[in-house]
């Protein structure tokens, strides 16, 4: 559960990028954030993880205040947000399967998990034949496929997109968020952040529109709503 109340997030330079937001976004939801450039859509994604915190507000993950929450916790947190960008980030020097182990290493997790839950969903992504290749080696879609693995390898409740598929061109587009729905539908709570107008009108999910700061449109089975 991710839940806002009265955030506002002011820049040290006097920009608002967030004006009073609350919605409240419940176990297993899958919601599009839509807005269009410097309406705040980062800013929400930066404080989800917090990476920066609201000037004035609270946001609540899964059941916590992460405003109060102590630094020692914030890995703890992060570990609980699965994120993939729309540059995918995978690290170049590493093959696939590394990439995707990273994340259960930091963890210290141990091998016997790696061994288990890498390959477990590097299938689930359609990568099982490209393990061994390195980033440079794959296709857009495919270092994107990789980035998911890699997100949720550790089965965080809450996976954040950040345009994950502005890379990518439309066909991609649908795979990548048809994989999305098959991790929304294993009871992972996805949001993601898009300028996919087809992909928003098509797909009939929950859509959450900002502009200047502030929620001017929350819809169930919504639409995209207004031209880019
Ligand atoms: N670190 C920062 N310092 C000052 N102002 C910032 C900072 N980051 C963002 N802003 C400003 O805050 C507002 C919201 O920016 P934000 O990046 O959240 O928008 P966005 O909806 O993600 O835009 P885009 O679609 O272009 O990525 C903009 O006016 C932006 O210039």
């Amino acid at each position: 559960m991710i839940r806002l109340e009265n955030v506002t997030k002011v820049y040290p330079n006097g920009v608002k990028a967030l004006d009073d937001v609350s919605f409240e976004i419940e176990k297993g939801a899958f919601v599009f954030i839509v807005g269009s450039s410097g309406s705040g859509k980062s800013t929400l994604l930066k404080l989800l993880m917090k990476e920066i915190n609201p000037t004035s507000g609270k946001l609540h993950i899964e059941e916590k205040d992460i405003t109060k929450l102590r630094r020692s916790k914030i890995p703890k947190l992060r570990r609980s947000i699965g994120v993939v960008f729309q540059d995918f980030r995978l690290l170049e020097k590493m093959t696939i399967y590394n990439n995707v182990a990273f994340t259960l290493k930091v963890t210290e997790a141990p091998t016997r998990t790696i061994r288990r839950n890498v390959p477990m969903v590097l299938s689930l992504v359609g990568l099982s034949q490209k393990a061994n290749m390195h980033p440079k080696q794959l296709s857009g879609g495919e270092q994107q496929r990789a980035a998911l693995a890699r997100a949720i390898v550790n089965n965080p409740p809450i996976l954040l997109a950040d345009e994950p598929t502005g890379n990518l061109d439309p066909k991609t587009s649908w795979e990548i968020m048809k994989l999305l729905l098959d991790i929304n539908l294993r009871g992972t709570t996805v949001v993601v952040v898009t300028h996919d107008k087809e992909v928003v009108n098509s797909m009939k999910k929950r859509v959450i529109t900002l502009r200047e700061g502030r929620v001017v449109r929350d819809m169930q089975k919504g639409d995209y709503g207004y031209e880019n």
